[in-house]
């Protein structure tokens, strides 16, 4: 992250606000001792996979960590764009009834949002420019790091639509928008086995800061929720620091916290007819203001890693249904072989009948799909002698209601899974298309 850009238009070398910068146009940053560490990573990363050995899925190259993503576009960043390796997700209240502040402040976030993407500090002051006698514009914490491919994605939570009005307004609500809250914007049911804390639930705004460096990531959240004072307040947040899935085919498949290959079968953003049809809201769908956005469902999924660890590999793979070192499908050789349900052994079913593959499947779920994007987490002890470990599950969708929901009910239910896992955290986010040219901010088709 530089200090200061000189005027204020973005990094040297890029393509300006409107289009971003691709990786290979990112400003070139010198060898900090962080790019380093990078390159030396890259290298061991390479030399692994060439000789053979088991490399780590997720490790960030120099390129990554040097890399900006474009922020303004006809989507949010951050959806189909390639996993990044670290996560910070957010979840605000808004305690303001105005809604004259809360337009003032998405329109701030806006901007500084899309100065972080491209490796700026906040704002233009930044750290040190605003004198001595006022407290920095930018925390600092990013100063000379690389902009590691952040990318920061807003939602906004069915409670941003409810409320009594302060002041008569158009569409009721306490900001006048409850006319224009989309139907998919239900809060999740209750599903069996749910074990929810509303501590960790719900909100009425999210942001999703994801990048290859944890500092860059919660450096972007910190200073979007310190300029929100007074408009918002931090309900609640979780640290990922692994992403549990792939979006991209250029990507390796990672491992979760049971050691298995995750995101073998999600949608690749090259899959652009899947993308469509299950990710991107159509403006005939329901709100014409959500067109070109998406649904977020995130689900704080607590694993239980001390049983699941003393389970022998033969049942852990048959909870599954694919094998745990290649993630083959069982009785396929292949990661990504395809998914037979019906083939049979001397036992009979390879797939079992609970296996979580085949009750998540398309297969078997009238051909619905979900995009995953989550992220392993550790938050300390649960207090009894356990690590608090799980996975914080994030699923886009076009429709909620249409998807996951049907999706989580059939696995609570049945999954063999559901010996080792708790949802403990649960919330949906309709997020808005990506941001224009110009003065153009995140929602401002619904406060139009
Ligand atoms: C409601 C949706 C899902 C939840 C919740 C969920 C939790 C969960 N999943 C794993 C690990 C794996 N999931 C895998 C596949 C898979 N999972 C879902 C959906 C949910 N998972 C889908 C739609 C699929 C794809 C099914 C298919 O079509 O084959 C896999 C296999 C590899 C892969 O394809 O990704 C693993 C492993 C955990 C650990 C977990 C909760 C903690
Ligand atoms: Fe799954």
């Amino acid at each position: 992250m530089r200090e200061q850009d000189a005027d204020g238009t973005g990094p040297r070398g890029g393509t300006g606000p409107e289009g971003g910068s691709a990786p290979e146009d990112a400003p070139r940053r010198g060898f900090s001792r962080r790019s380093l560490f990078g390159l030396a990573g890259a290298g061991v990363v390479v030399g692994a996979a060439a000789g053979g050995a088991v490399g780590r899925a997720t490790a960030p190259d120099n390129s990554a960590m040097a890399g900006t993503v474009p922020f303004r576009g006809a989507h949010q960043a951050g959806i189909v764009t390639a996993a990044q390796d670290r996560m910070h997700f957010v979840a605000f209240d808004v305690i303001t009834d105005s809604r004259e502040k809360l337009v003032s402040l998405l329109k701030t976030w806006t901007s500084m949002a899309e100065r972080m993407s491209q490796g700026l500090q906040a704002t233009q002051d930044g750290a040190t420019g605003s004198g001595e006698y006022s407290p920095p514009d930018d925390t600092g914490e990013a100063l000379g790091l690389d902009p590691s491919q952040l990318t920061i994605t807003i939602g906004f939570g069915p409670g941003l639509f409810a409320g009594a009005p302060v002041t008569p307004a158009e569409g009721e609500g306490r900001f006048g928008i409850a006319a224009r809250k989309p139907a998919a914007l239900e809060q999740m049911p209750r599903f069996m086995l749910d074990a929810l804390d509303p501590a960790r639930s719900e909100g009425d705004l999210c942001i999703q800061a994801c990048a290859n460096d944890p500092q860059v990531a919660v450096h972007a959240v910190r200073n979007l929720a310190r300029v929100g004072f007074g408009v918002v307040a931090v309900r609640w947040s979780q640290l990922g620091f692994g992403r549990t899935s792939s979006t991209s085919t250029g990507q390796e498949t990672p491992r979760n916290l049971f050691g298995f290959k995750d995101g073998t079968r999600n949608i690749k953003a090259e899959d652009t007819d899947a993308v469509d049809r299950f990710i991107w809201v159509d403006g005939a769908d329901d709100q014409p203001w959500m067109a070109g956005g998406s649904y977020l469902v995130a689900r704080r999924i607590r694993m239980r890693i001390e049983p699941w660890d003393r389970t022998t590999l033969h049942e852990q793979e048959r909870v599954f249904g694919r094998d745990k070192g290649s993630g083959a499908p069982l009785g396929q050789d292949d990661e990504f072989d395809p998914l037979d349900l019906q083939s049979k052994g001397p036992n009979g079913l390879l797939i079992d009948e609970d296996a979580h593959v085949r009750l998540a499947s398309a297969e078997q779920n009238g051909g619905i799909r979900i995009l995953r994007r989550g992220y392993n987490f550790t938050d300390g002890s649960d207090g009894l002698g356990h690590l608090d470990a799980g996975l914080f599950f994030i699923a886009y969708c076009r429709d909620p209601q249409k998807q996951f929901v049907p999706l989580q009910d059939a696995l609570s239910r049945n999954d063999l899974l559901n010996e080792y896992i708790s949802h403990v955290g649960s919330a949906v986010f309709a997020v808005p298309p990506g941001v224009s040219s110009g003065d153009d901010y995140w929602g401002s088709g619904l406060f139009a």
